[in-house]
């Protein structure tokens, strides 16, 4: 896939409905606690992406049994593993790799695991990972190449965290979850995807409450079991930027499948550039018509979330007059700014911000995606462009979408994917 591109030609307005799939940020962590019972459970609407193939082979490794019983549910079981010894390449590819540690330490004593990959927006520190761990008696040993995390046995904790981590909120829950005693998580993130595994984990037999404020308690049980079925939640990003892929090519796009108030930070902003959205209980629908620019922040849910900033980029490359955009969560998430210049944009970025006068048209050019959300942003760039977009390194974009293709495809864009014969297509 090293070698694929995206050809975007100018599309529009893409008018339709999506299903919107379910959530690779939710999906990655729900696997992953598959580690924490003997017997099985079944998770539906696991996205067929490529982390989760990632994370299937990391399975296979280590004795977690991942079944595809049908396309996108996945029966899990943990009774076989083995190994706490994961695949150093293989881990180092994605970023919630870490989530292993967390669920592995009651099996395995010993956790060996590559340093997370994932996008890179310069630093994404794992301190959090580390003091949440730690403070459950968690001992890191930091090799070069690697990291090796022991435990005889996890005993609840008070734990504050010192940022509002997603990541590490889930990490703290995969591991406090069967340790002795309670633990209590404090400035916890309030994702939907924290909430999620919650949910899953108590489905599970475990006693988590607060899930979605800042403060959750864990009382640590015994055994967690199977016998479950869960469906991951939708995926909100997804959702969100298909929204603003109507706003993009001023068309009218129904997202179905989403839980509207998981985007309300979205809605209310898209709502105040001129965009016209309505919701029903699963469903939301967009609609654009000339926009003005803005001023974005983003923040940790339910602020404006950091992966609908760079959709929201391209959205306001076209709304008139000047908007200013300041990613909060990642500071240096901007490697889609110099390539919508390319396209056109008049667009910089100052100390740290991003700085956007509307321009009346995009011009295709060939231009990299960096990072997933890059991807999407160059994708909604492309579709408004006049000509052709060719959108390289196009592996990220599969990160995080199952078949981005076929979902823009049938909105009536012009988009394509070309790879050389010798790669299959995930
Ligand atoms: C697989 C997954 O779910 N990825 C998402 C997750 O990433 P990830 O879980 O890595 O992001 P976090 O929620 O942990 O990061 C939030 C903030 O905390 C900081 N931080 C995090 C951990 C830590 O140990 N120390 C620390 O300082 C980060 O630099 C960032 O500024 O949430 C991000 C923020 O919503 C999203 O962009 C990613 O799509
Ligand atoms: C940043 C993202 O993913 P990850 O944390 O897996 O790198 C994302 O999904 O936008």
């Amino acid at each position: 896939m090293d070698n694929a591109w995206f050809e975007v030609r100018k599309s529009g307005p893409l008018t339709g409905e999506v299903t919107i799939p379910g959530a690779k940020n939710s999906a990655l962590a729900l696997v992953v606690a598959g580690c924490l019972t003997d017997e099985t459970i079944t998770i539906h609407d696991i996205p067929a992406i490529r982390d989760i193939l990632l994370i299937k082979e990391l399975a296979e490794d280590i004795g977690l049994h991942m079944n595809e019983k049908e396309k996108n549910t996945y029966e899990l079981t943990g009774r076989h593993i083995t190994s706490g010894k994961l695949d150093l390449a293989k881990t180092s590819d994605f970023r919630a790799s870490y989530y292993f540690v967390g669920a592995l330490l009651h099996k395995v004593k010993t956790v060996q695991i590559g340093y997370p990959g994932g996008d890179d927006f310069g630093s994404r520190p794992i301190d959090q990972h580390v003091k949440a761990l730690s403070a459950l008696g968690a001992t890191f040993d930091f090799k070069q190449q690697y990291y090796e995390v022991t435990s005889e046995k996890l005993t609840g904790a008070e734990i504050t965290f010192d940022v509002i981590t997603s990541g590490a909120t889930i990490n703290a829950m995969l591991a406090a979850a069967k340790a002795e005693g309670r633990t209590t998580l404090h400035n916890a993130a309030k994702d939907p995807e924290v909430v999620d595994l919650a949910n899953l984990l108590n489905l599970m037999g475990a006693k988590i409450k607060g899930a979605g404020t800042e403060k959750i308690t864990i009382d640590g049980v015994e055994s967690l079991h199977g016998g479950i079925e869960h469906t991951v939640i939708p995926d909100r990003l997804i959702a969100g930027a298909f929204l603003m892929a109507a706003g993009v090519t001023n068309g009218r796009i129904t997202v179905k499948n989403v839980i509207p108030e998981h985007l309300a930070s979205c809605t209310n902003k898209l709502i105040e550039l001129g965009m016209t959205i309505t919701e029903d209980d699963d469903s939301m629908t967009a609609s654009g018509t000339a926009l003005q620019g803005a001023r974005i922040q983003t923040g940790m849910y339910p602020e404006l979330a950091t992966d609908l900033q760079q959709p929201l980029t391209t959205l306001l490359t076209l709304a008139a007059g000047s908007s200013t955009i300041l990613d909060k969560v990642y500071p240096n998430r901007n490697g889609h700014v110099a390539e919508l210049k390319k396209l056109g944009a008049d667009i910089e970025v100052v100390d740290h911000q991003i700085l956007i006068h509307g321009v009346a048209k995009l011009t295709g050019a060939t231009v990299k995606a960096h990072d997933v959300r890059a991807g999407t942003s160059l994708i909604l760039a492309g579709l408004a462009a006049d000509g052709v977009t060719k959108i390289t390194d196009v592996k990220h974009i599969q990160r995080g979408y199952e078949d981005i293709v076929g979902l823009f495809t049938q909105l009536g864009a012009n988009i394509t994917l070309h790879q050389p014969e010798h790669q299959t297509q995930i």
